[in-house]
């Protein structure tokens, strides 16, 4: 029997951070050593020339190395592919400093590197000419994880060659904008402003780009921003600010804040508080010529992923029923709160269709539920509850399918006590 394959494994470190691994098995013939790579399974061309035959990399400038298996340090031999610090600093200055609009990997809070488009650059403070910091778009991610990232956090390797093009200079002529040109406004920016026409769009774009205030701090929570906000100019400079968690007034220092804090005498929000139960309440606020059940829900980040959203939802369909009106969310729901309506229409329904013998249909789901009746064909025909037989719509509620589907949407939120709810309908008060 031969020994045991030697098994290298090489992490290329910036900065005391791991920006590629390679692994391998060692070969030898005569007094040649090899890597025969495994990992990663293909190579960029850079790296092909460093990966051909490999010096020893232990005294390689920002390059660590260990070995794995039977941890014996193997000798490899140097061929006449440029040295990794050579290879690396090539790279860097032809790179660098990244335009806006460069595609690269960028290494996430998760410890791995994903794809995002460069929105921004500034440099950095008191630094060496040309060090800039770049604030990122995550393109799998949501806009809301829009951040400012330090160079290192970039792999410079994965650099695409193709920058976008800016969005401003195109199509600065006319005032329609192809669908491509849409889609790489949709693909970095907030969806929802359909109204606005091309060059409104691009302005808004350009506008709000980037985030102005990075935190806020409300009662015991300092909370990361999410978006862009307009606040007034004078705000332009700062980078938190305090709020109120009463009024929501917002000001520039803390001492402001609790000077304001011992003047505010507001204690709840503006309404008639309808529902209480427990610690929870709700208050009455504005009557809704739209006829949606709901307009925009928000739970702060620190109360997130406690079921307040579904709570609020719930909620939104009590009122409904209580109104004998079918009710639908305002458009367009955002990622989460399509989410959160995705479960709880699932849960209702499912819940329904799992107790009923014989058929029943959209009209009756939504009589029983006020859920509008697209919502529940989208919701169903999502889940491919829908088919089409002899001619007609009909919905499929296979028992373990319908199982399969209530436990993939989750827990229901807070409970409604509908007994607690003390509300008159619009309608009936004029
Ligand atoms: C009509 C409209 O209002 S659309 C606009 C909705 N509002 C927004 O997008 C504003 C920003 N987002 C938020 O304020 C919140 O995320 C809300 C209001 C959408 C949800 O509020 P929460 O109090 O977190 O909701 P809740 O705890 O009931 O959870 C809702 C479900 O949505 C999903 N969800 C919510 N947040 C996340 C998240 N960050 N990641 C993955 N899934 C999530 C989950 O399925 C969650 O259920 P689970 O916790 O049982 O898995």
């Amino acid at each position: 029997m031969g020994e045991a394959p030697q098994i290298l494994t090489l992490d290329i470190t910036s900065n005391g951070h791991t920006v590629k691994h390679y692994k391998g098995t060692l070969s030898s013939v005569g007094s040649r050593t090899h890597l025969i790579q495994t990992e990663p399974s293909f190579l960029d061309p850079v790296h092909f020339s460093l990966m051909g035959s490999l010096e020893t990399p232990t005294g390689a400038e920002n390059g660590s190395a260990h070995t794995a298996g039977n941890g014996k340090s193997p000798s490899v031999e140097a061929v006449d592919a440029p040295s990794e610090p050579d290879a690396s600093k090539r790279r860097r200055s032809s790179v660098l400093p990244l335009e806006v609009g460069t595609r690269v990997m960028c290494r996430w809070r998760d410890n791995k590197y994903h794809p995002v488009k460069v929105i921004e650059r500034r440099k950095v403070p008191n630094a060496i000419p040309n060090d800039y910091e770049y604030y990122v778009h995550y393109t799998e991610f949501n806009r809301r994880l829009d951040e400012w990232v330090k160079l290192e956090q970039l792999d410079l390797n994965s650099v695409e060659a193709v920058v976008d093009e800016k969005v401003e200079e195109k199509g600065a002529t006319g005032l329609k904008m192809t669908r491509h040109q849409k889609r790489k406004i949709d693909e970095t920016h907030v969806e929802g402003h359909e109204e606005l026409d091309a060059a409104s769009l691009r302005e808004h774009e350009e506008f709000t780009k980037v985030k102005n205030i990075a935190t806020i701090e409300l009662g015991r929570y300092e909370i990361e921003t999410w978006y862009f906000s307009p606040f007034p100019p004078e705000y332009n400079d700062c980078l938190k600010l305090y709020f109120c968690e009463f009024c929501l007034n917002f000001m520039k220092r803390k001492e402001q804040l609790q000077r304001h804090m011992r003047k505010c005498d507001l204690k709840h929000p503006p309404g008639d508080e309808i529902y209480r139960s427990g610690t929870l309440s709700m208050f009455e606020e504005k009557h809704s010529e739209e006829s949606y059940n709901l307009a925009c829900i928000l739970t702060l980040p620190p109360y997130q992923r406690k079921g307040y959203g579904k709570f609020l939802i719930a909620f939104s369909y009590e009122l409904s029923k209580k109104e004998g009106k079918v009710g639908t969310p305002e458009r367009p729901l955002s990622d989460l709160g399509l989410l959160s309506y995705r479960g709880y229409w699932t849960r209702v329904l499912l819940d329904i269709l799992k107790k009923h013998k014989g058929n029943i249909s959209i009209k009756e789901l939504s009589d029983m539920t006020a859920i509008k009746a697209e919502d529940i064909l989208t919701t169903l025909q999502s889940l491919e509850l829908i088919q089409y037989r002899k001619g007609q719509h009909v919905i499929c509620a296979d028992p373990k399918v319908l199982d399969r589907h209530l436990k993939a949407a989750g827990r229901g939120g807070l409970e409604v006590d509908v007994s607690k709810l003390i509300w008159t309908p619009y309608k009936e008060q004029s």
